[in-house]
This record gives structure tokens, C-alpha cells and sequence, in this order.
């Protein structure tokens, strides 16, 4: 679905190729810095490329256009804000052709409970929750069809323990409808557990790409960070749990 190909840009990102498919679920790892936000914003068509290019299904990103674009991709940026005074419920209507909260989405984010509150006086876990699903309905058609680009910069920021699990099993749900998601997270465990494939981006440049469970070794996670860890077999999810010696 998604192809980048040999792109760089200037200090921020360095000769990246990556391919998401359908029904794949790439987590992008690395420390702060690393290039993961321009990554994201580069495959939202939101800035030009100045080496390499980006296809959506074989077709040059910037042949498409924003407007076609936004049915089919979104990208959750890390911070926002409306800047003026609307309620959830006028913010959704305004940004989204989809008139209700999709009952998938209402059940992992429960939103409806705050459709008449002003979105600035929302908690910063409640913002984030409304910010996802605004996002998701934006392409709700695409995602029920099992076209849709997911690009998700940091997603769960904020999220208490509950949403955040709430969050990645909705995320869940729409990878397994066919939907391909990008997402940069910095919590190696929920990407082990959860991601099907894995990214690691350090000083602008891939340094590994694959299947999630072979991508996150306790050796690479070290090295991308310049950090120890200890990796504990989880017996009961057969999963390995990566944590940082103090
Ligand atoms: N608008 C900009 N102009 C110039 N440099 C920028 C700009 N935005 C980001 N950078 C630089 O590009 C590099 C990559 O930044 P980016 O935001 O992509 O990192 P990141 O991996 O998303 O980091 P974090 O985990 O902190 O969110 C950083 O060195 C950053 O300072």
C-alpha cells in the first residue's frame, strides 16, 4: 500500500525505504530526535521529499492530492489544538464527514460522554481519545473497507493504563478489517506485544525493518537506545518483556 523509497531529508531523515502492506501493523522505534515524526509527516503527503519518493498503491504521493488523500489517510500528530472555543461534538461535525461516533470506535474510546463539553477543558487523556477518533472517523469509510493509511505519531500520549489497552485493541480491530498503520510509540513492549512489524530509527537512519518479534531483540533495543536492558520470557503471553537497567 504504502512504498517509501530511498528518502531523505535535510538533518531529519536519511535515505529511509519501507514498505507497509495491508493489514500490517508497523511500529517505528528510536530515541527522541531519531526522525520518526518526519517520517510520519513525509508519508501524510504533508511535506515534499528532497531525495526519493512515496507511492500510496504505486501512485506517486503528490499525483494524488491532500484533498483525496484525507478519505484515505489520516495522520494523529502529537499535539492539537482547535485555538478557539466548540464543543467534541461541533469539532467532530466540522472535521468529519461521518455524522455518529462508529459504534467500534464509541466502545474502545468512549466519546458520546463528552460530545457537549468544550473540547479545550478536556483532560489531556480525554483530548487525546477525542483527537484518535476524530482521525479515525475523518476515513471511517476507508477503514470499514479495509483501504485506510493509519499514520498514528505517539497515539496513546497521555492515555491512562485503561485506554491505552483500549486504544491498541481498537487498533487491533482495524489492522484485522485489511488496514495498514504506521505508528511511532515509545513503549518497546506494547510495540512487541502488539505490532506486527517493527521500524527502528536512529540519527535519521533505518537501522533494522521486519516482523516485530524478530526486529526487537534485546541486543538492537540496547544499541538504538545507548541503553542496557534486562529481556524477562513472559510465560503466560509468550512474549519477551524488555525493561532498562537502572
Ligand atoms: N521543522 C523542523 N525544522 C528543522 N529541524 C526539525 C524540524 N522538525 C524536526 N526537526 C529535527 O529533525 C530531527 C528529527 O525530528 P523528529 O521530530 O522527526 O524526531 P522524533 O523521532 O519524532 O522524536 P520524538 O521521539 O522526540 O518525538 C530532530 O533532530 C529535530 O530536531
Amino acid at each position: 500500500m504504502l512504498a517509501l523509497h530511498n528518502i531523505s531529508l535535510f538533518k531529519r531523515l536519511s535515505g529511509v525505504s519501507l514498505r507497509v502492506e495491508r493489514g500490517q501493523w508497523w511500529t517505528l522505534l528510536g530515541p527522541n530526535g531519531a526522525g520518526k515524526s518526519t517520517l510520519l509527516s513525509l508519508a501524510a503527503g504533508l511535506m515534499p521529499c528532497e531525495q526519493g519518493f512515496i507511492e500510496l498503491d504505486g501512485l506517486p504521493l503528490q499525483e494524488i492530492g491532500l484533498a483525496n488523500l484525507a478519505n484515505r489517510r489520516c495522520l494523529v500528530t502529537q499535539s492539537y489544538s482547535v485555538g478557539f472555543h466548540v464543543s467534541v461534538q461541533e469539532m467532530l461535525s466540522f472535521y468529519s464527514p461521518h455524522p455518529h461516533v462508529p459504534e467500534l470506535v464509541e466502545q474502545h474510546l468512549q466519546i458520546k460522554a463528552l460530545l457537549l463539553q468544550s473540547f479545550d477543558t478536556l483532560s489531556g487523556g480525554e483530548r487525546q481519545r477525542v483527537h484518535l477518533a476524530r482521525n479515525l472517523m475523518q476515513i471511517w469509510t476507508s477503514i470499514e473497507q479495509g483501504d485506510a493509511l493509519l499514520l498514528l505519531d505517539e497515539p496513546l500520549q497521555q492515555m491512562d493504563v485503561k485506554y491505552q489497552v483500549h486504544a491498541l485493541t481498537l487498533l487491533f480491530h482495524i489492522q484485522q478489517m485489511g488496514n495498514a498503520l504506521l505508528m511511532s510509540h515509545h513503549d518497546i513492549n506494547q510495540a512487541y506485544q502488539f505490532s506486527s512489524h517493527a521500524g527502528l530509527l536512529k540519527n535519521t537512519q533505518m537501522i533494522a525493518q521486519g516482523a516485530a518479534r524478530e526486529t526487537i531483540t534485546l541486543a538492537r533495543i540496547s544499541a538504538l537506545y545507548d541503553q542496557a536492558f534486562h529481556a524477562i520470557e513472559d510465560t503466560v503471553l509468550s512474549s519477551l518483556y524488555f525493561t532498562p537497567k537502572a
